[in-house]
């Protein structure tokens, strides 16, 4: 798994952290203005081969929850795309808002959705553990798809029970056998792909993104429960509202946004 060996660091829960990283020049998330990205035909569909039994556990690590899987063979990977080498999965997660109205990273055209779930991957041609992968020029490759609300998304189901054995920062529930080419949309050759960061500390400016043109829907109530999470830990006595767990927008910085679609 791959941030549970981290002391993720004591982000203060108002999430926004360090607006910008001093000499930061590809911070993520971005606002990808649709009509400015370029098509590049040599980007090809996505490549996702998710093996559900390496799904391991799910916690509640004080700003979102991640669902980690073990990435010690290459047994969930991720490979074309704009990427060369093949990823190995480690964990995906969401953020998401306190009402509907927003809660993703990215937007398209100022668009917001009102959550974005981030699917992390690691090189794993060019290194041998996560740690390294994470502090190398693009070492990770994380999918982002946009949530909108409306149907019940059967898959995801399971993931919401879960939830609420890990109310508190800090608890974790074994998971297994979640296959996460459920959260996928259907249509995964149309993407947008950009150089960028971590959305959280410590911001590392080690990031393809590739940010799905289709959303996938969860139903409110889904929605409603990812909202029952909180930041804090049980002995805290105030307790925070897991929710608007996400970064404000960075500065393009003169980036290219790709298309893999006209
Ligand atoms: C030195 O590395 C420390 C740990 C790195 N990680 C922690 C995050 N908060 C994190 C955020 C990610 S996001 N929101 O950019 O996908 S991916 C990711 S992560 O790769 O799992
Ligand atoms: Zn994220």
């Amino acid at each position: 798994a791959c941030s549970s060996k981290y002391v993720l660091s004591q982000m203060h829960p108002m999430w926004q952290g360090p607006l910008a990283v001093p000499g930061g020049d590809r911070q993520s998330p971005i606002d990808i203005v649709v009509r400015k990205s370029i098509f590049d035909s040599e980007l090809k569909p996505l490549v996702t081969k998710y093996d559900p039994q390496t799904c391991q556990q799910i916690w509640n690590n004080g700003y979102s929850f991640l669902v980690e899987y073990d990435d010690t063979t290459d047994k969930s990977t991720l490979q074309g795309g704009p990427l060369q080498d093949k990823f190995r999965l480690c964990q995906f997660h969401f953020h998401w808002g306190e009402t509907n109205s927003w809660g993703s990273e990215h937007t398209l055209d100022k668009r917001l959705f009102p959550a974005e779930l981030h699917l992390v991957h690691w090189n794993s041609d060019k290194y041998s553990l996560f740690e390294e992968a994470v502090m190398e020029d693009n070492g990770l490759a994380v999918i982002g798809v946009f949530l909108k609300v409306g149907k019940r998304h059967e898959g995801l189901q399971k993931l919401v029970d879960a939830l609420p054995a890990i109310r508190h920062k800090g608890s974790v529930v074994e998971f297994t056998r979640f296959d996460p080419g459920c959260l996928l949309p259907s249509n995964t050759e149309d993407y947008w792909t950009y150089h960028g960061s971590l959305t959280t500390p410590p911001l590392t400016e080690s990031v393809t993104w590739i940010i799905m043109k289709q959303h996938i829907e969860v139903s409110h109530d889904q929605l409603a429960v990812f909202r029952s999470l909180l930041f804090t830990s049980a002995e805290e006595d105030v307790q925070k509202s897991m929710v608007n767990n996400f970064r404000v927008q960075q500065p393009l910085r003169g980036r290219a946004v790709r298309s893999s679609f006209t």
